[in-house]
């Protein structure tokens, strides 16, 4: 899709690299943003992996970047906190344009990366104060904000234990309290909760509102649908570097519209799954139907696009039926954030 933003950047004034927005709720406004590794060997291949994103973010806001792996999250996360410098397109941070004034943007911003640098040897605490002095803080004030951030950030059970000995969720919500100890207005986000068990997923979920709650606005990064649909008030889906799709994640489902009908062709337990004549016979068949929109087969399953649930299952089990097709199961739902990508891509996120 050609994703317009809201506000184009070069209506903005730039003066020395500051940006006066012409809208203030918007806290980034990306246009045409763009990266291409070059790759270091004779024989390594370019990959383009931002290939021009529009985008824009209102303050206060939990903005999400959802696609999957290899789409071009990271990239353009890292391009957005000034690690990468784009090789085409603009953005404005926070009132500051990204390519004239990195450093004006890394005032305003935050990152937790998905690998955090952090000290092993030291405790969280020590941690904590010594990047509070690495945003120039005197050694006796970032001791006392070291303090704050332990107290709300509620690490205080294990601040004064070792980094090494945390767990993931742990060490995660440190990432977060250094991420945020210089008061940032933009927090980066890349993948905040890969990897983590489901309490500490909810833990971190928990933080991110609370940090929004605070004023902050949150760009972050995942391929988790769940994660997109709880956590994000709006969402873009990247793939292969472009953005396929954007709004809030209940105006996404809503384009498509109807309900969602899977005909499973066997059963959780059943030995070597559906075969594949099997599976093109019944697409075969759904795909002739007056009343189905769409016909995608996903792995021994088939689902189908309908306007309702309720009428389309008597008529698809007749027509199954009329073709000597048994089907072991058949349920429906309304359509998730995958059934969008689907819908943009032909593809699902968890291929
Ligand atoms: N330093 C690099 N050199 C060459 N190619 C790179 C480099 N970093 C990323 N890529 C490639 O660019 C593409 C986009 O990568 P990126 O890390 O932005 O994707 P992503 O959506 O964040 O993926 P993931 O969810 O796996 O982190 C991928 O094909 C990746 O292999």
């Amino acid at each position: 899709m050609t994703s317009r933003p809201l506000l184009p950047v070069h209506d903005a004034v730039v003066a020395g690299g500051v940006v006066a927005p012409a809208r203030r709720d918007l806290v980034i406004e990306a246009v045409g943003l763009r990266k291409t590794y070059r790759g270091r060997g004779r024989k390594a291949k370019p990959v383009a992996a931002v290939r021009g994103v529009d985008f824009a973010v209102r303050a206060g806001e939990i903005f999400g970047f959802l696609g999957p792996n290899g789409a071009g999250k990271s990239t353009t996360l890292h391009m957005l906190a000034t690690l990468i410098r784009p090789d085409g397109g603009s953005a404005v941070i926070g009132g500051a344009d990204l390519v004239r004034s990195p450093a004006r943007v890394r005032e305003v911003i935050g990152l937790v990366a998905q690998r955090s640098g952090t000290y092993d040897d030291a405790t969280g605490r020590q941690e904590l104060a010594v990047q509070a002095q690495m945003h120039g803080m005197g050694k006796a004030q970032a001791r006392g904000v070291a303090d704050a951030t332990v107290a709300s950030f509620g690490l205080a059970e294990f601040a004064d234990r070792r980094i090494k000995t945390y767990s993931g969720g742990q060490r995660r919500r440190l990432d977060f309290a250094i991420g945020v100890i210089h008061r940032p207005s933009v927090m980066f986000l890349d993948e905040p909760t890969a990897g983590l068990d489901p309490p500490s997923r909810a833990e971190m979920w928990q933080e991110v509102r609370r940090l929004r709650d605070n004023g902050m606005t949150i760009f972050l990064t995942t391929h988790y649908l769940d994660e997109a649909d709880a956590l994000c008030d709006r969402i873009s889906i990247i793939d292969k570097g472009l953005i396929v799709a954007e709004g809030t994640p209940s105006q996404l489902k809503r384009d498509i519209a109807g309900d969602v009908v899977t005909v499973h062709l066997s059963g959780p337990g059943s030995a070597g799954g559906a075969d594949e004549s099997l599976l093109a016979a019944t697409i075969a068949v759904l795909t002739g139907l007056d009343f189905v929109h769409g016909v995608e087969g996903v792995d021994t399953a088939v689902r189908l696009y309908v306007d309702s649930a309720a009428t389309a299952i008597p008529l698809t089990i007749s027509a199954l039926v009329r073709a000597g097709i048994e089907p072991v199961s058949i349920e429906f739902r309304r359509p998730s954030l995958d059934d969008v990508f689907l819908a943009k891509t032909g593809r699902t996120l968890r291929d």
